[in-house]
């Protein structure tokens, strides 16, 4: 596929996501190098000499996906240990199976995953693991936006600070190359010794970058948490210095009362991956009560090992439907506000300047296709999508202005070839 620097979409129902929720009949958007020229009514548009237009009659434009949390090299493992909770899923079988991943496999394994993405209509990603060389690779050759974190854990003495320095390394490398962004990261409050929180902490200040880590995720890290430090991973968060930089916490499912008032005070971004949570058998992430105390949550998949699909369609219904059953309030989560989750929320999460179809944002957009019976009658677009939508649906993704995934076929993958090398590898894994 070509890249075409202006762009007209014409006859699109627009969901432009803004602050009133509007929805727009037989809106034209005007793409011009990277950017929305021109978002609303047909009748109201500009002139503008296209290099392409594209008929959307019948389509529903809106904003990408940011998935908030992932681990791209493990589509390799999806369908490799299921039904285990945790940490014996960890111990038992993915830690063994992760050391035998190489840069060529973890490359291949993040390939598939960005075909996954796109095709699913996200935009961004915000990843935590090793092989950061090889998922930037797959990124960038993808167009995705990615936000990357070299995973730290000490095991033992001088480990930690072995691959705290290759994060710095990494940084340097990436951190604003075209799409790609890094952030520092922990791996959890289980496997990272105190004085090295606080070292990522320093050293996230002096970078005035991000800090990725999982928090809270299960009972057992709570109490063990409360017994051995007398306090929750959350304090623990502050009084490391770690909430005192932009602070990214996947799961937060066992937070206490405390722990949400801390969050919102010190502005962290909840990184909630229902699904995984409910795969894992953690829980049951109280959104509902975070936002009502003003913490600022986003969604995420987690890897396809845990989740097992990189849905966000998935992840706005679970989401949705769980703090409506959990707080017995029809209205906990309504659709425009569980949409909001999965990509504008996680975009200014990010420091980017989409998750909303206005003119002037970056146009990272998606394009649905509703043909099919789930979008009949039409009442509400918002809820239909939110409620009814699917992978499926995804007809077209760009990111940039650049379409990265269309009508099947992706502007930056051969899927024959994707597929076949995650085949090769799996093989490996089987032999463990
Ligand atoms: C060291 S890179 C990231 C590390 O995290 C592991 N992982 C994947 N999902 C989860 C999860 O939900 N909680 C904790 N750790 C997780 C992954 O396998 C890598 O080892
Ligand atoms: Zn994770």
């Amino acid at each position: 596929m070509e890249t075409e620097t202006m762009i007209e979409i014409r006859h699109a129902a627009l969901v432009t996501n803004n602050d009133r929720d509007e929805v727009v009949r037989d809106a034209t958007i005007q793409v011009k190098d990277g950017k929305i020229a021109y978002a609303g009514p047909g009748k109201d548009a500009p002139e503008f000499s296209a290099e392409r237009v594209i008929d959307a009659h019948g389509n529903i434009v809106m904003p990408g996906f940011a998935n908030m949390h992932t681990h791209v090299p493990m589509n390799l493992f999806r369908s490799y240990a299921d039904d285990l909770d945790l940490m014996t899923w960890l111990n038992t079988r993915i830690f063994p199976a992760e050391d035998k991943l190489t840069k060529e496999s973890a490359y291949w394994a993040s390939m598939a995953a960005m075909c996954e993405l796109a095709a699913a209509g996200v935009v961004a990603f915000n990843e935590m693991y090793f092989f950061v060389d090889s998922i930037a690779r797959a990124a960038r050759e993808s167009g995705l936006r990615g936000v990357l974190s070299r995973a730290v854990v000490t095991p033992a003495p001088g480990v930690g600070e072995r691959m705290l320095a290759e994060s710095k390394e990494l940084f340097e490398k990436y951190n604003g190359q075209g799409r790609l962004k890094v952030f520092l990261s922990p791996h959890a409050q289980y496997t990272v010794n105190n004085g090295m929180l606080e070292q990522i902490a320093q050293m996230a200040e002096e970078l005035g970058t991000g800090v990725h880590m999982h928090v809270s995720e299960t009972r057992g890290e709570h109490e063990t948490c409360m017994k051995e430090q007398g306090m929750t991973p959350i304090e623990l968060c502050r009084k490391t210095g770690l909430l005192g930089v932009p602070f990214y916490a996947a799961h937060c499912v066992w937070v206490s009362e405390h722990d949400m008032e801390l969050m919102a005070e010190f502005g962290a971004t909840v990184l909630s991956c229902p699904k995984s949570n409910l795969k894992l058998a953690s829980g049951i992430a109280p959104l509902e009560k975070m936002m009502r105390k003003g913490v600022r949550v986003t969604l995420g998949t987690d890897g396809a090992a845990s989740n097992n699909k990189l849905s966000m369609w998935e992840e706005m219904t679970y989401a949705s439907f769980l703090q409506k059953g959990t707080t017995y309030d029809p209205k906990a989560m309504p659709a425009a506000q569980t949409l909001k989750l999965a990509t504008r929320y996680g975009a200014e999460a990010l420091g980017l300047d989409s998750g909303i179809v206005e003119a002037g944002k970056d146009a990272d957009l998606v394009m649905i296709d509703t043909a099919g019976i789930r979008y009949t009658p039409d009442y509400d677009d918002v809820s239909l999508l939110v409620y009814a939508g699917s992978d499926a649906d995804v007809c077209m993704t760009m990111v940039g202005g650049d379409v990265i995934y269309e009508d099947g076929k992706f502007a930056f993958a051969d899927i024959g070839e994707v597929k076949a090398k995650l085949a090769e590898y799996a093989e490996i894994m089987k032999k463990i």
